[in-house]
């Protein structure tokens, strides 16, 4: 059974031998150096086990083990140390870690620990919500009471889902309440993000490839389908999929069954499909770009999420539990009060809760007073880009997300990927500058008119989308 793996350990070398041992293994990991990361990426997202070094720079990661058991009571803790004391081990096990294993230790046997630890957590989910599974969404407008009644409708039942909405809405936070919840819960969820992959690498992404099906192969590899097999599999930003990966996707989805890139056979899968996307896929279907028989396929259980400014009467009880969030981060505690809270609501947000958690932790970083007083957010808001349409520039950050959790690319891609993950944003926001104007994108990039126009093809970017639009 794969997982998710959080790897907490600050040394660089033993970090990558970590993670490629458990890579090979399937396991998806996050790697972090610091305990304050190590938190945030707790509450971000649910692991199935955490492998920790003892001493870190910003503190004692089995000292700290309780912040962890606070978000992630049921996870399995394997405490990997160069301290090799008794005071070490047997500390170690009053926290009740799933393992100990001193440095330096054996690597399989460690990859072993982490497999039967994922395994073991597979077989402990039950029914009954513990703290740590409570619904990760905040928030109790109609609209998000809509939301949830939607996800409660489809916990018993394996019908594909489209949750649509604008960027920075919860999306993936919809798709994770409806695994975690749901009957595939002891499976897993693979995401897999259409937007920061280069077309032709999305298609062996998801199907995985055979051993020289195409330059670059060069083993066999498993697609995220395989890997969610049992599971389910996040299928985030569809709108971006080429028409050959919506060929391929569309035939999986009718047949159950793939076929790898260069493979022979089919193979069944079984997987739940959950997609999202943040663009209106009725004028990509108008134009041809998206097959309207995979609409169909993949809508059947549609879930919108409204923008943040259709809800503002949810902005108070996000802006607390970002507070709470930042404070498990270091930061120091805040409150807000109802005025302040009035102060965000004017806020257009284009950026939706994305935006409104970014600026909450900042508001805890700069805030001198305990209390968040509304001059305080006005006086940061005014700092702040003010609304209009959501900037491209947006993406950035999305993409660096999407882009720091993608691991299986293939060797010798690597940065041909990463730089259109980053570069598409990056042409989008010039191209939204500049009105669409090519000619003044290239010279606010600094590049070539034909590099640029090349670029843009190249990306499938279309650039009549940004005239006047600002
Ligand atoms: N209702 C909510 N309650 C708590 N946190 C939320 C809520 N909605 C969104 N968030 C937080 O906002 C951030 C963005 O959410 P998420 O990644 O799910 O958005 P998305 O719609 O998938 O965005 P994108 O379209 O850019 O992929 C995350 O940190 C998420 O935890």
């Amino acid at each position: 059974m794969s997982g998710r793996v959080l790897l907490v350990e600050d040394d660089p070398g033993i970090a990558t031998v970590v993670r490629e041992a458990l890579q090979d293994e399937s396991h998806e990991v996050v790697v972090c150096d610091t305990i304050a990361s190590r938190d945030r990426n707790l509450t971000e997202r649910r692991f199935d086990v955490m492998l920790t070094d003892v001493v870190l720079k910003d503190g004692d990661g089995l000292a700290t083990l309780d912040a962890v058991r606070d978000v992630a009571p049921d996870m399995p803790v394997i405490v990997l140390s160069a301290l090799n004391t008794l005071d070490t081990a047997i500390r170690a096990s009053d926290t009740k870690a799933f393992e100990y294993f001193p440095k330096p230790f054996d690597l399989d046997e460690l990859t072993r620990a982490a497999g039967q630890a994922i395994a073991a957590r597979g077989r402990a989910a039950t029914d009954a919500p513990s703290k740590g599974d409570e619904l990760p969404l905040i928030g109790r407008s109609p609209a998000m009471q809509g939301v949830y009644r939607m996800i409660t409708k489809v916990l018993r039942n394996d019908l594909t889902v489209l949750v649509t909405g604008e960027s920075g809405t919860g999306k993936e936070l919809v798709a994770e309440a409806i695994h975690r919840f749901g009957a595939r819960k002891s499976g897993p969820l693979i995401a897999v993000n259409a937007a920061a992959i280069p077309h032709d690498l999305l298609e062996s992404e998801l199907f995985g490839h055979e051993k020289g099906a195409f330059t670059g192969a060069i083993s066999q590899a498993i697609g995220k389908f395989e890997q969610a097999h049992g599971g389910t599999l996040f299928l985030d930003e569809i709108g971006d999929m080429s028409a050959d990966a919506q060929t391929r996707l569309l035939r999986a989805l009718q047949t159950g069954r793939i076929r790898r890139v260069g493979g022979r056979h089919e193979i069944a899968v079984n997987v739940r499909i959950i997609a999202a996307t943040n663009r209106a896929l009725e004028p990509l279907i108008a134009k041809g770009r998206f097959r309207e028989d995979l609409y169909y396929r993949l809508a059947v259980v549609p879930i919108h999420l409204p923008p943040l400014r259709d809800r503002k009467e949810d902005i108070g009880a996000l802006a607390r539990h970002f507070l709470e969030q930042a404070e498990v981060e270091g930061l120091s505690r805040h409150t807000i009060d109802a005025e302040a809270v009035k102060a965000l609501a004017c806020h257009r947000w284009p950026g939706n809760v994305r935006e409104l958690r970014n600026f909450v932790f900042r508001l805890s970083l700069l805030a001198r007073e305990d209390a968040i007083d509304s001059r305080t957010v006005e006086s940061l808001l005014g700092t702040t880009a003010q609304s209009g349409p959501e900037k491209p520039i947006a993406g950035f950050e999305h993409a660096l997300e999407s882009w720091l959790s993608e691991r299986s690319l293939l060797p010798g891609t690597l940065h041909r990927a990463a730089t259109a993950a980053f570069e598409k944003p990056l042409i989008e926001h010039a191209l939204f500058e500049t009105g669409g104007n090519q000619l003044r994108a290239a010279q606010l990039l600094g590049i070539n008119r034909n590099t640029l126009r090349k670029r843009i093809a190249e990306l499938e970017i279309d650039p009549q989308g940004f005239a006047n639009r600002r």
